[in-house]
């Protein structure tokens, strides 16, 4: 992430943060002020009470401290309730903000970030920004308005003495000032470290069958345990400059109180002033600790909070995919579905397909084949649009997908992803995924083409059953089958398939082969293929090697006169790259040219 901008900026950003919420937090801070407008009329009543008590008990002046005690707590509360109510409304709407933009950054953006550390920005940076935008708020404002009060009435009541302890405050300011540019250092650093373990964590839950079988428990225990403890580190150095700064100013209020006493005693004995004089601007110094001690705690919160505002900062700056474009139009006649025309893209600056060209017409069957790292799941990547081409175009129904609105194209396709097509949820949420909408028949119907209906039945709850996060209540093969269920029940004009490579049974085999057949009527098809069955049922194979393509046509043809082709289907066409080895051809009955037409 970027270098801390400037403390300005994010101060700025704060608030910004707090102003949707400006009238509520003006009558949190009017009703502390209150409270504390309260409070400092108590050490008038006292003097008056000590003055007075000689004579006779002053009753009035006893319950009008009482009162002034009630309301002060009273209107404090309310004061409490409001600033707390505030802080959780501007971190839900910082989240909601984050949330929003989390799951619409550009797609390469996710390959530089750690998914860990972006939920740590969205949990725990938000719940310390609460205390900032709110508290430090109240803190600061009704700290220093009533430090400015209480000096006020110190002035009046006893100038020389005020002297005495602005002198010593004075001497604690510099101490602290000094201070708070490390305690902000140290409070980003502490939080960056909880971010480093919560993507640490991440890795290894998400990824938890692979740790338990490598016996690497201990060693992820390790490595999260360390980030914790780089946190901890941080947070350590941020209390012991907390924890320096609070004594210094207890110190120097403690130390400027006896020195009052000392000196306002001397006076009272020589009559230079009432004891009345000396108890309310005692009571006054004790009360001045309480705002000194709010301004300091509210100048720490903003330091400490700093460090979270600049990785929300950052998180809420990541660039989103851009939105807009035009509707894509009905196919005109004879266009495409699919068009590429000599496309070239490059990850960071490494190239990766090299002026690919191909089309996939309304629905044609095309299959996309070659080594492992050809390029092919990047096809489908450009297909959805979930990168942009470096050079070169890609047409949807013959009109430049760079003028095309990304939604409307994303409507038109449905991808079949291998990775964790399935999310924590029911069955049935995740086969209407695509389309919630879907009526109940339309359900049914494309359960029974991808052979769910066993799966159904097994389960308790039937479409209601949880399927366990990422789909680790089902099997791989089942995972697949509700993938292309769901691809299906959208209704796409161009389906996106990443065959899946693992190995199927028989009759998942053939209930993927009838899903596929299924699609080929209802839709064109781009898949990537692994099984010679896949690819002999295309009407046209696109062979990529190295980012280009090296060969089209059908799969007698390519096997007549592309030595890469052959290379591949030698090796059982499974992308792995391997050479040499025997055909795997499979029965000709689960494999038969079906449907084919002229693409
Ligand atoms: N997000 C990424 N950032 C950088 N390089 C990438 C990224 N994704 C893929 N690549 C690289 O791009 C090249 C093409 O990858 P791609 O996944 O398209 O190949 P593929 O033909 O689908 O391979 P496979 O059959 O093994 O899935 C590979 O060399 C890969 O290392």
């Amino acid at each position: 992430m970027s270098a801390p901008a400037a403390p300005r900026a994010r101060l700025r950003d704060l608030a910004r943060l707090a102003s949707g919420h400006s009238r509520t937090l003006a009558a949190a801070i009017a009703l502390t002020v209150v409270a504390s407008g309260l409070g400092l009329l108590q050490p008038l009543l006292v003097r008056q009470a000590v003055d007075g008590a000689g004579r006779s008990v002053p009753w009035a002046l006893l319950v009008g401290l009482a009162l002034l005690f009630a309301g002060q707590a009273l209107v404090d509360a309310a004061g409490l309730f409001l600033l707390e109510r505030t802080g959780e409304a501007v971190v839900l709407g910082l989240r909601r903000r984050l949330v929003a933009r989390l799951l619409r950054l550009r797609m390469d953006v996710y390959d530089r970030h750690r998914v860990g550390d972006l939920l740590s920005r969205v949990g725990t940076d938000t719940t310390v920004l609460r205390e900032v935008t709110t508290q430090a708020a109240v803190q600061l404002v009704t700290g220093a308005l009533t430090a400015v009060g209480t000096v006020a009435l110190m002035v009046w009541l006893d100038p020389l003495l005020f002297l005495l302890v602005a002198t010593t405050i004075a001497v604690a300011a510099v101490v602290v000032t000094t201070l708070l540019g490390r305690l902000r250092v140290a409070s980003e650093q502490a939080q960056r470290g909880v971010g480093a373990m919560s993507a640490d964590l991440e890795r290894a839950l998400g990824a938890i069958r692979t740790v338990r079988a490598s016996r690497a428990e201990r060693r992820e225990t390790d490595r999260v345990s360390r980030r914790a403890e780089e946190a901890y580190a941080a947070g350590v150095r941020a209390a012991k400059l907390t924890s320096v700064m609070s004594p210094a100013v207890e110190l120097a209020l403690r130390g400027s109180l006896l020195l009052v006493l000392l000196i306002g005693g001397t006076m009272v004995a020589r009559d230079a002033t009432s004891l009345g004089n000396l108890v309310a601007f005692l009571l006054y110094a004790t009360y001045l600790v309480v705002p000194l001690a709010s301004v300091l705690q509210g100048i720490g919160t903003v330091q400490r909070g700093m460090g979270a505002l600049q990785r929300v900062h950052e998180a809420g700056t990541l660039p989103t995919e851009p939105t807009g474009g035009a509707t894509l139009p009905a196919c005109p006649d004879g266009s495409p579905v699919l068009e590429f025309r000599d496309v070239w893209f490059r990850y960071r600056d490494r190239p990766v397909l090299r002026g690919v060209s191909f089309a996939v017409p309304e629905h044609a069957h095309v299959a996309l084949v070659g080594r492992s790292g050809a390029g092919k799941s990047t096809i489908l990547s450009l297909v959805a649009r979930f990168h942009e081409p470096t050079s070169g175009a890609i047409r949807f129904s013959g009109r430049p997908a760079a003028e095309l609105d990304r939604a409307e194209c994303r409507a038109r396709i449905a991808l079949v992803d291998q990775n964790t097509p399935v999310l924590h949820g029911t069955l049935r949420e995740n086969l209407t995924y695509a389309a919630p909408d879907a009526s109940a028949a339309e359900l049914a119907r494309v359960v029974d083409l991808v052979n769910l209906g066993d799966v159904v039945d097994r389960l308790p709850d039937g479409l209601d059953s949880p399927v366990g996060e990422r789909g680790n209540q089902l099997s791989g093969g089942e995972c697949q089958r509700v993938a292309i269920a769901r691809a299906l029940l959208c209704r796409p004009a161009l389906l996106l398939l990443d065959e899946p490579t693992a190995h199927l049974d028989a009759i998942n085999e053939a209930a993927l082969t009838r899903a596929i057949g299924q699609v080929a009527e209802e839709c064109a098809l781009l898949v990537i293929a692994h099984r010679l069955s896949t690819v002999r049922r295309a009407e046209h194979i696109v062979v990529l090697d190295g980012g280009r393509v090296v060969a089209g046509g059908g799969h007698d043809q390519l096997v007549r006169c592309s030595p890469v082709y052959r290379d591949l289907v030698l090796a059982g066409l499974d992308g792995t790259g391997g050479t040499g080895g025997t055909v795997v051809e499979e029965p000709e009955g689960s494999s038969g040219p079906t449907n084919a037409r002229t693409g």
